[in-house]
Parts: structure tokens; sequence; C-alpha cells
């Protein structure tokens, strides 16, 4: 579960941002709209602890992230955070079978390759193992990029802007696997947005904020 309260954060050479209180249980899901630099992956850092709130608290199952000093910090956030971020940030040195084991390692948990296969298998890209990244479609490297995120059964799930560069068939699949790991691995999930495709795609149990 997520809890926001009072939460504000200022970069040094910008504006004061003011994030509304709200509640993501686990399972559930919220979809964070709001024009352009309206502060959509600000508010997904402060929840994902990589900024420190200026005043106020983001909680996740009872644990006031921006309050952890930072090892306990890094740590928590590899127990418990799966990422999918704008720029999927694969290491095109490693195929996408080590691409997807890293967020093992690096999470501290140990590297199990069948873990990797089936989560890989799941999201219908089992078949690309060996490939580096330049040698997949941009819906393809989102679907690994998806599996790096999921491999550790994350509590807290965040995704920024999944479908930005996916035609609809694509968009409609990563987005349906968002909602579908989620819902089975009891994950409160954000997805930051503005595309009408994921919104509808998130369906209407999902929360709506739209951020000023
Ligand atoms: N490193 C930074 N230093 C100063 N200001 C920043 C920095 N990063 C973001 N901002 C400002 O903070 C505000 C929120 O930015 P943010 O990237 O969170 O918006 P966003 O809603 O995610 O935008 P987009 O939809 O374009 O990705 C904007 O006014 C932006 O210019």
């Amino acid at each position: 579960m997520i809890e926001l309260r009072g939460l504000r954060y200022r970069y040094r050479q910008g504006p004061e941002l003011a994030f509304p209180d709200l509640t993501v249980p686990g399972g559930g899901s919220l979809v964070l709209r709001g024009a352009s630099g309206s502060g959509k992956s600000t508010l997904l850092a402060l929840v994902a602890g990589l900024l420190t709130p200026a005043a106020g608290q983001v909680r996740v199952d009872g644990v006031d992230v921006g309050a952890l000093p930072p090892r306990k910090r890094d740590a928590w956030r590899g127990r418990t955070l799966g990422f999918l971020p704008q720029r999927l940030h694969l290491s095109d040195s490693l195929d996408v079978h080590a691409n997807v084991a890293l967020a093992l390692w690096a999470g501290g948990a140990a590297v199990d390759a069948a873990a990797v296969e089936q989560v890989l298998g799941r999201l219908g890209v089992a078949e690309l193992l060996r490939r580096r990244p330049h040698e997949l479609s941009v819906g393809q490297a989102q679907r690994v990029a998806l599996a790096r995120a999921l491999v550790r059964r994350p509590a807290l799930l965040l995704a920024d802007e999944p479908t930005a560069s996916l035609d609809d068939e694509a968009a409609l699949a990563v987005v349906q696997a968002l909602r579908q790991a989620a819902q089975d691995g009891g994950a409160a999930l954000v997805v930051a947005t503005h595309d009408e495709r994921a919104v509808r795609a998130l369906g209407p149990e999902a929360q709506q904020v739209r951020l000023p």
C-alpha cells in the first residue's frame, strides 16, 4: 500500500511542487495524469525513494521511505520496487536474460535462471533470451524492461509513460501485463501517463489523479 500525505518537493533551480494526499492499496492501481511538467516523474521518483521530500511523507507498506538513510533506502528499493522507466536503460553489453537477471543480483536476491525465463515467458519474449537489446523491436524491448521490473515480484510497481512509443497492440499488451502483475502479486501500481490508451487499458477500477 502507498500513502502520500502533505508531500512537497523543490528542485534547486525549479518550482515547488505540491502533491495531493492519496492512498493506493496493494493490488490496486493509480493513473497519474497531468500536463508535461506537472510533476508526474517527480512524484514517481519520490515514491521510489530516489528523491527526498521537502515536506510530508511517502509510506509504502508502513515504511516512511524518505526517512530511511541512504543505504537502507537502497536496500529497501532493491527488495520492494519494480520500475519501468520512460527510457528503458537496458544494457546493450548484456543479452536479454542477463539484463533481467541483473535486477535479481542488484536486489541482493539469488540469480534464479528459471525465474528469469518464467517471467520472460509470461510476457511472450522467452525466445529472445540470447538477443542483445539493439536486436529487439521497441515493443519487445519494452517487455524485456517490464520483465526486469517484475522478476523480483515487487510490492510496488511504478511505470513512467509505458506506452509512449508503442503501437496500439503493444501499448495494450504492456498495460495489461502491468495490471495483471499488480493483481497477481498484490502490488500497488502507479502509472504516469498522458496516453488515453493506457488510461482505458487500466480499466475503470484504477484511481485517477490529475496533477495541476
Ligand atoms: N533536475 C531538475 N531541476 C530543476 N527543475 C526540474 C528538474 N527536473 C524537473 N524539473 C521541473 O520540475 C517540474 C516537474 O517535472 P517532471 O519531470 O516531474 O514533470 P512531468 O509531469 O513528469 O513531465 P513530462 O510529462 O514532460 O515527463 C517541471 O517544471 C520541471 O521543469
